[in-house]
């Protein structure tokens, strides 16, 4: 394809893509060109893109969409009758380039004798609400303080780096930290500060100051000192993985050793996609736990429930996901390798309408079985989680703790302190953002297995159980049953709005239980 072709090709494209947002915007309202040119527009995003646009005025009742392509060539075909000293590789492409190159030069030059409208901007520091765009408020980013101020303090002093596998960040040992010593500065253009792939911003469309409560972002999950989760590489065999391999395994003529789990298939689509029905299945499993009678033991419920302990439940045997990781031949693009490869789509925390707090939502629609993010957080014992959640500090009830069970994979016993838990209070990731939903979630979280292929220790990560809209809530059942207040998480009103919520029905039931007893009283 030659230069031009491209260059058209990369304009169109962005024009269909989603429109800008933690955007700055600027305009020129009156066309200096008397034409048909109404009004012209840029906008630039935190995520380093920048949007011109046209609007122009025709006659509709004859109009028909043109073609981008046909319509740079009419440009040029101008052009070239009317400027008799264009060069001869003009193109319209090249000068959208010139134009963007444009765009750096003059915005990275603040002093730039071309910067004749910095006092519509305000180099970004401050929080301003820009016009919605498609329903969405264009927030310019901040360095947002959390309630109470304070100093952003460096997290990085308090992390102790075990030497046993280096390559894995996992390999961190958290120290507790209670939470009133945690940073209170996040930084809105990008909570992760840098330590994902792509930037995830803070909004707040309601203008309150309020930010989110503070924590420590991290992108792979921290061990605490007492969880019993070995992951140093010497303990994973060849067998565990696909030593033969190259390049990527997805295309290999037969499955490699990682997909055994799954039985020969891999869970993945060469589009990086989880399949329909291992989402389908995964979505059953975790909502429907009676029509599937893989259970066991569950020795959590043993140390919670008081003497004489009650009847085991018992607890699922998941589903999961079995990754190619570092131990294996093929390379880091490797098919097989989703979750490890860190966030790809464009996030965003926002505060939600309706009283849930702080939500997660995508800028751009997702497919099903797209992966979205994992549940970070520190992984605890339970012991350790149940005298966390004895302290009154951390009781504020910012997160929800989810429950990874005990060597799910096996049928044997495992001791108390072997039930592992994901506490994202103090150290987590964006997925400490996403709200609960009854039932009809668009997230499922499934187990992946990177570099602990003996069941005691998983990944957990949040995949699309469906189509999801952009700037959809993204929402996942917590499995909560509204009814058990022991739940370390401490039980809340849910306000979920779906038309199958388990919390709300429970409220109603309550509320109308005290109007009987008023009644009789
Ligand atoms: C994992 S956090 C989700 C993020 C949280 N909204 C925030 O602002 O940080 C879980 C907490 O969010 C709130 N929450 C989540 N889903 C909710 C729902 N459906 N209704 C009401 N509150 C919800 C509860 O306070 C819960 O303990």
């Amino acid at each position: 394809m030659g230069k031009q072709a491209q260059n058209r090709e990369r304009s169109s494209d962005s024009d269909h893509t989603a429109v800008m947002h933690n955007t700055r915007t600027g305009s020129a309202d009156e066309c200096t060109h008397e034409a048909r040119c109404l009004h012209t527009e840029i906008a630039s995003s935190t995520m380093g893109e920048v949007k011109m646009s046209i609007k122009c005025n025709i006659d509709p009742s004859k109009f028909r969409m043109p073609s981008l392509e046909a319509v740079f060539r009419m440009v040029e075909d101008k052009c070239f009758r009317s400027y008799k000293s264009l060069p001869p590789n003009f193109s319209i492409g090249s000068l959208i380039n010139e134009i963007c190159e444009c765009v750096e030069q003059v915005g990275n030059d603040h002093t730039a004798e071309y910067n004749i409208q910095s006092d519509s901007f305000d180099n970004g520091r401050n929080l301003q609400k820009e016009p919605m765009m498609n329903g969405a408020a264009l927030v310019k980013p901040i360095a947002c303080i959390s309630r109470g101020g304070g100093k952003y303090k460096s997290v990085e002093d308090s992390w102790i780096l075990e030497t046993s596998d280096n390559d894995q960040a996992n390999s961190m040992v958290a120290q507790h930290l209670a939470p009133s010593h945690l940073s209170r500065t996040h930084d809105a253009s990008d909570i992760s500060r840098g330590e994902e792939k792509v930037r995830i911003s803070v909004v707040n469309e309601f203008g309150s100051d309020q930010c989110p409560s503070p924590f420590y972002y991290k992108q792979r999950n921290l061990v605490s000192q007492k969880a019993y989760a070995n992951i140093s590489a010497a303990r994973i065999g060849d067998e565990d993985g696909c030593a033969d391999c190259f390049g990527n395994c997805l295309s290999a003529p037969i499955p490699c050793a990682c997909a055994r789990e799954t039985g020969g298939e891999f869970t993945y689509t060469p589009d990086g996609l989880v399949r329909a029905a291992f989402i389908d299945e995964c979505f059953s499993v975790n909502l429907f736990p009676e029509r599937h009678r893989n259970f066991f033991c569950k020795p959590l419920e043993r140390s919670r429930n008081e003497a004489p302990p009650e009847p085991c439940r018992g607890q699922l045997v998941r589903k999961v996901i079995k990754e190619c990781w570092s131990k294996c031949g093929c390379n880091m693009q490797c098919g097989n390798r989703v979750v490890q490869r860190g966030i790809a789509c464009n996030l965003q925390v926002f505060f939600t309408q309706e009283g849930k707090g702080w939500g997660l939502r995508a800028f751009d629609e997702l497919p099903k079985g797209a992966f979205v993010c994992e549940y970070v957080g520190e992984l605890l014992t339970s012991m350790e989680l149940h005298e966390r959640t004895s302290q009154k500090a951390h009781k504020a009830g910012y997160t929800y703790p989810v429950d990874l069970g005990a060597d799910w994979g096996s049928e044997g016993v495992s001791k108390d302190v072997e039930a592992l838990f994901l506490d994202a209070t103090i150290y987590g990731n964006v997925g400490r953002f996403i709200n609960h939903r009854c039932y009809d979630a668009n997230l499922v979280g499934i187990p992946v297995e990177v570099e602990t292929p003996g069941h005691h220790y998983y990944h957990l990560a949040l995949f699309t159980s469906k189509k999801v809209e952009a700037f959809e809530e993204l929402t996942w059942d917590y499995g909560i049953n509204f009814d058990d207040d022991k739940h370390p998480g401490g039980a809340f009103q849910c306000l979920c709005g779906s038309r199958y919520c388990r919390g709300r029905k429970r409220h109603r039931n309550r509320g109308k239980a005290a109007v009987r007893v008023r009644r009789r009283g």
